[in-house]
């Protein structure tokens, strides 16, 4: 099925706004995500930032405004049509939850069967390799550190090799060390062209990370998103 792509956004909300119940949480926000970027999104507990990533994964839909996925509105999109589109987004949860019955490599192949794509063995194995997980291939989920779920959390997300990732406080339980780890993998998917956007509250992330590529940190304020300034 041909592309509608218009090359230049990945997401894009024009002043699009969300609530639960009646009740305004995010209001009026306009943005663009261009390929290849790397953004932060930050704000206080319970400011809207899973809320955010949820419309942006179409999870949840704008209760008014616009709101756009490699240059399709995710309004018109049919149910198979979001099915496509969620293909091309990578999503690194915060509870990051396994199905602990299956070992790891399963938990990693599950999202190529559910695409219907073949699952190649040797590239599942590079994978953790990549994530530093080659040891744990066999490992019930339950049995897991906090860092080696994470990681295998991030490896699950990029399995069917997504366009972007949208990781939702991926160093959330880690330590500091683990935290540069996660990071480090998440800066060299964004060399190699991957659309990054990652909601955390940890600010020294934030800077370690600006040191290293040019992030750009988007903050939950009052209800509205703003591009924060040079001042973290
Ligand atoms: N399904 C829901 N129904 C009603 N209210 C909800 C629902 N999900 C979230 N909320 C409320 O919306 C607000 C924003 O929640 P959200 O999880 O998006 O915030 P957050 O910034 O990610 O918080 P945290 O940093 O604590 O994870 C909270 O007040 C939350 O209680």
């Amino acid at each position: 099925m041909p592309r509608r792509d218009r090359g230049n956004t990945v997401i894009e909300l024009r002043d699009a706004s969300y609530g639960y119940a009646g009740r305004m949480l995010l209001s009026g926000m306009t943005l663009t995500l261009p390929p290849g970027s790397f953004h932060f999104l930050t704000g206080p507990s319970g400011a809207g930032k899973t809320t955010f990533l949820k419309l942006c994964y179409g999870e949840l839909r704008p209760v008014s405004g616009h709101l756009s996925a490699f240059g399709e509105d995710l309004a018109r999109l049919s149910r198979d049509g979001l099915a496509r589109m969620r293909r091309r987004i990578g999503i690194v949860h915060q509870d990051c939850e396994f199905l602990d019955h299956l070992p790891l490599s399963e938990n990693l192949a599950l999202p190529l069967v559910v695409a219907g794509r073949p699952v190649v063995d040797d590239e599942l194995r590079e994978l953790l390799a990549w994530v530093g997980l080659r040891s744990r291939a066999d490992a019930m989920p339950p049995e897991l550190s906090g860092g080696e779920r994470q990681r295998g959390a991030l490896a699950r997300a990029i399995v069917t090799s997504p366009e972007i990732i949208l990781a939702d406080e991926p160093t959330g339980n880690l330590d500091w060390e683990m935290s540069q780890r996660l990071l480090s993998l998440l800066i060299e998917l964004n060399r190699m062209g991957k659309t990054i956007l990652i909601a955390t509250h940890d600010l020294n992330l934030i800077r370690t990370a600006k040191a290293q590529v040019a992030a750009r940190v988007l903050r939950i304020k009052d209800r509205q998103l703003q591009l924060a300034g040079a001042d973290l």
